[in-house]
């Protein structure tokens, strides 16, 4: 059975960020997911993860100057000091927050750059974690982010990321498959899923086309986790979905599951 983790980023919000937690326990998770933590204290993070016996699954590297169009600056050339430092704040709170996941952001390439130089910064950026977060048993994660909600983001389908954590050919870089964007961009789900088998070390669900609960839409969710315990996968699975109203009213789809 899947271990699945609220999206404090996207669910229950609600509720002030740091009030988050508390719902998501009382909701019956027993694990989080969220995309940044750095506007806290790690230690106040901890003690939130620890009052409401919840396990920290995964954060992202910053954003950069999200104003400015960056998401993420580990591909843009010229910015390696920058990717470095994320990175290292990065390792900070995963071992403050015994985190098992950190999620590398590449970054947009603008139209019209030279794409196979900022695909060398990131395998280049991405190497120099892996060998950073490797003595701590921390997994990298690489996620393709589909057009419709990022364009331009240097990976878009599935295999591209595969190709990239094979060309930065490290034991501790895996894929993080988020089904919503897999279906965006590739589609043909359960054959993806076998073809990433051993490549992945987290899911994200949301329903397409909407990115809501997973009991609506296109995706046959149900298939997919039978799926996902068939090929033995056993990392977590992150509901990074936009609540249709109320994140708790919404959450019926859960309940075989807690
Ligand atoms: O799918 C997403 O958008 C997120 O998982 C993320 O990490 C950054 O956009
Ligand atoms: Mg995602």
């Amino acid at each position: 059975m899947p271990k699945f983790a609220a999206n404090l980023s996207m669910m229950f919000t609600e509720l002030p960020f740091l009030d988050r937690f508390e719902a998501a326990a009382k909701a019956g998770f027993k694990y989080v997911e969220y995309l940044f933590p750095y506007d806290y204290p790690k230690e106040q993070l901890k003690v939130k993860l620890q009052q409401n016996g919840l396990q920290q699954v995964l954060f992202n590297t910053a954003p950069g100057n999200v104003q400015a169009g960056e998401w993420g600056v580990s591909a843009i050339p010229g910015r390696e000091a920058d990717s470095q430092r994320d990175i290292d704040l990065a390792l900070e709170y995963a071992l403050a927050l015994n985190c098992p996941n950190v999620h590398i952001m590449s970054g947009v390439v603008p139209p019209g750059e030279n794409y196979a130089k900022y695909k060398q910064t990131f395998i280049d950026n991405v190497r120099y974690a892996a060998d950073k977060f490797k003595p701590h048993g921390i997994k990298i994660l690489l996620e393709a982010l589909s057009p419709q909600v990022k364009p331009n983001y240097l990976t878009a389908s599935q295999f591209q990321t595969l190709e990239l954590v094979d060309l930065i050919d490290r034991d501790n870089v895996f894929v993080q498959l988020d089904y919503f964007h897999a279906q965006n961009v590739d589609g043909n789900l359960s054959r993806l899923t076998d073809a990433l088998k051993g490549k992945f070390a987290h899911v994200q669900i949301a329903s397409v086309p909407d990115r809501h609960e997973p009991d609506e839409g296109e995706i046959n969710y149900q298939h997919i986790f039978a799926k996902l315990d068939e090929i033995g996968y056993d990392g977590w699975v992150g509901c990074e979905y936009n609540p249709r109203g109320n994140t708790e009213d919404g959450l019926k789809w859960f309940e075989q599951y807690k």
